[in-house]
């Protein structure tokens, strides 16, 4: 068939007015006979099945029964008028019920005639019944077409009272069929096809909408999800190709003295494996001609700031300055004080910009960047401030990268002529096959090995009611000189609520833990970021034993020192903030310990995500259960959520079939890597057809 028909308006299929086809547009989005095609039924029901009235269970179910209607009535009620037949079978009876057109369906209803009915029970008064049920006659059942599955599609339910209901959209689907006669074009090569034992296209389509039995539905959603993620990876591998052919990076051909002095003289420790893995893949793309964009994954405490600072000596011994932006204050400040300390005394020019950096000193900052004498900024967003003009920005580094959107990921790149290289760090684990999806447009180093001597973080679930015991746990530990957080949960609609919480809880530690045995720091977003710092600094030296706080100090907050953190209402957070805010303790050589406080009621999900983190460390497990619970567009917000705006496919669940595309994707353009940049000259015929029919041209140029 000519591609063109696909591309027909809805309204030429029979049967569609202008109304509905106003509906399917704005609802389903379905405006051509391409997008019905594609639009997929999400579950099927079973109707090999016959069930006996006697087999009936009271929860509701969608049956298939096969009886007679040996009598019907009317019945008036306050809430209106119901027609209701009385059917059986030789196990027992029910009552099919009708609210509306009752007398168009009396006059067809045949008495003592057998049927197959189909429809959803429900038990009421010790009696079966079944609204609205699709009936049709035992003798023309046998003959007619048999639908073993029964697909139904998303939304139909909704949808039923504007006319579109399930029925409608499936004989709109076979209107389809009968019109295009189910041929429809290969769109994957034969090599392809043949390897992986693929159903044609046209199979595939065919049993997705009219299954004939589980398997042929099976093979037929593999072929289809392969499919989707094929393209998918295609767009987002060419996107990168593209990248790396077209964006001109600024080439870091030398490792200088800044880089060398400090892996001598000032390295406070061994690097790992890891780290050096990945500052040596930083390197080979800093030394290329194109501009690096990196994404850098290492778990919590994995130790990716000395990563950051080697890169950013790299830009610095090429004459190049480098920013280093971080999501929160706390952190931006963090990140200044450590570099600073790590550094030293080396000749080396840093400073801080924040929101909170005086005016008087914001100015020699912006003058220092101006003339090239600041090597390198850090800062919060502040950073991307119109004002903070680069002389030459080589590098800029994005701590946590889901705080910050792709836009303003953008800005950084005109800051310079030439783009900087872009590294982009997150502590927040996220599985490699679907970081590939989400972050297609950047390379991944990932820093899977903790600094050695680390003891795995204890983790235990108690009780409010326990309280007393944890307290006298902490008061142990901070005799032995140890420090502890106690983190309250922070929820944006009601911040009055959360600071009371935590005011309450602050006061009955402070009865608790009184002074002058115990110091106490209390850190939150209510207060100014000057007074934060002050309490922070005490915290971090020592001064203070008990950190109470709200989740500003969710995520890089390093005081190895501490080894307690108590986190109340834990069944308030989400998993992979728990696991950001365990990740504060056990940074040192220190056995170190995580406590879950919640009160007795507990959902279901709360449950899972409590045991989990109890159960283990590993922060990628942890992602793989956060992502089942929540899904992936949560996991990263909105950002590149078209991307995984799949039609069959599920990242998550269909992980495999995710790595096999990936996988083709990755030959096809190995083979063909024209293919990514050539928009006239298709090399394989049928992949560069399918690329442009997609669109797929538009996102990558
Ligand atoms: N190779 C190493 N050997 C020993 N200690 C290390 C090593 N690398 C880092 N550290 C130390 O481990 C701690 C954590 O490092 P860092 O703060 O860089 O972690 P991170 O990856 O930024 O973690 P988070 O995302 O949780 O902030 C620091 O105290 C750091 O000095």
């Amino acid at each position: 068939m000519k591609t063109d028909l696909l591309q027909t308006p809805i309204t030429y299929l029979k049967g569609v007015g202008p109304n509905r086809a106003q509906v399917l547009q704005s609802e389903l989005g379905i405006a051509t006979f391409d997008d019905l095609l594609n639009f997929f039924p999400n579950r099927y029901i079973d109707k090999t099945r016959y069930y006996k009235i006697s087999e009936l269970e009271r929860n509701a179910a969608e049956v298939q029964i096969i009886g007679k209607i040996i009598h019907i009535k009317t019945v008036e009620q306050k809430k209106g008028r119901r027609l209701v037949a009385k059917f059986i079978d030789d196990t027992g009876e029910m009552e099919l019920v009708w609210f509306r057109g009752h007398k168009w369906i009396k006059e067809q209803l045949q008495l003592n005639v057998p049927y197959v009915i189909f429809g959803r029970t429900n038990w009421f008064n010790g009696v079966f019944s079944m609204p609205h049920p699709e009936m049709e006659l035992l003798s023309s059942h046998e003959q007619g077409l048999r639908i073993h599955m029964q697909p139904i599609y998303p939304s139909t339910e909704k949808l039923s009272n504007k006319g579109i209901t399930n029925r409608v959209i499936s004989h709109m689907v076979q209107q389809l069929f009968a019109e295009t006669r189910g041929v429809f074009r290969e769109t994957l090569s034969p090599d392809v096809i043949g390897e992986l034992k693929l159903v044609s296209r046209s199979e595939a389509l065919f049993n997705i909408h009219f299954p004939q039995d589980q398997k042929k539905l099976a093979r037929a959603q593999f072929r289809l999800k392969l499919e989707e993620l094929f393209f998918v990876q295609i767009q987002l591998i060419s996107k990168n190709l593209l990248r790396k052919k077209k964006i001109r990076g600024l080439p870091f051909e030398r490792v200088g003295e800044h880089f060398n002095t400090f892996y001598q003289e000032y390295l406070p420790f061994e690097l790992t494996g890891a780290q050096q893995k990945v500052i040596k893949e930083i390197r080979a793309d800093l030394g290329s001609n194109a501009q690096m964009n990196r994404l850098l994954q290492g778990d919590v405490g994995s130790g990716k700031t000395i990563v950051a600072l080697m890169s950013m000596l790299l830009a610095l011994d090429n004459g190049y300055q480098s920013c280093l932006m971080a999501p929160t204050e706390i952190l931006a400040n963090q990140h200044y004080n450590s570099l600073k300390e790590i550094i030293g005394d080396m000749n080396i020019n840093i400073a801080l910009l924040t929101g909170s950096v005086k005016k008087s000193e914001r100015k020699g900052i912006h003058e220092s960047l101006e003339d090239g004498s600041l090597h390198i900024l850090v800062g919060t967003h502040a950073v991307l401030e119109h004002k903070v003009q680069f002389n030459n920005l080589g590098l800029a580094i994005i701590d946590e990268q889901h705080r910050f959107g792709v836009a303003q990921r953008s800005k950084l790149w005109h800051k310079n002529d030439i783009p900087p290289h872009i590294l982009v760090m997150t502590a927040t684990p996220i599985p490699r096959t679907l970081a590939m999806s989400l972050y297609g447009d950047l390379d991944i180093s990932v820093i899977d090995e903790l600094p050695p001597g680390r003891k795995p973080v204890k983790t235990v679930h108690r009780y409010d009611t326990n309280r007393l015991k944890v307290f006298r746990f902490l008061k142990d530990e901070i005799k032995k000189g140890r420090q502890v957080y106690i983190v309250y949960p922070l929820i944006q609609e009601s911040q009055a609520l959360d600071y009371k919480d935590l005011m309450d809880g602050y006061e009955s530690i402070s009865r608790e833990f009184p002074l002058p045995e115990y110091r106490i720091s209390i850190v939150h977003g209510q207060m100014k970021s000057e007074d934060k710092d002050i309490e922070m600094a005490r915290f971090v030296k020592g001064e203070t034993q008990i950190m109470v706080a709200t989740t500003v100090i969710e995520v890089g907050v390093n005081v190895p020192n501490a080894t307690v953190m108590i986190i109340e209402s834990a069944e308030r957070f989400g998993l992979s903030q728990l696991h950001q805010l365990r990740g504060r303790v056990g940074r040192g050589g220190d056995q170190s310990y995580c406590i879950l406080m919640t009160g007795h009621k507990l959902t279901a999900e709360a449950k899972t995500r409590i045991e989990t983190m109890t159960a283990t460390n590993d922060g990628f497990e942890i992602a793989e259960v956060d992502l089942r619970l929540r899904g992936p567009g949560d996991l990263m917000g909105t950002q590149q959520s078209g991307l995984l705006n799949l039609k069959i496919a599920d990242i998550v669940r269909d992980n495999d079939i995710l790595k096999t595309a990936r996988f083709y994707a990755l030959r096809i353009l190995q083979e063909d890597p024209d293919l990514a940049l050539e928009k006239n000259l298709p090399i394989r015929q049928t992949y560069a057809e399918l690329l442009r029919h997609r669109n797929i041209w538009n996102y990558i140029s």
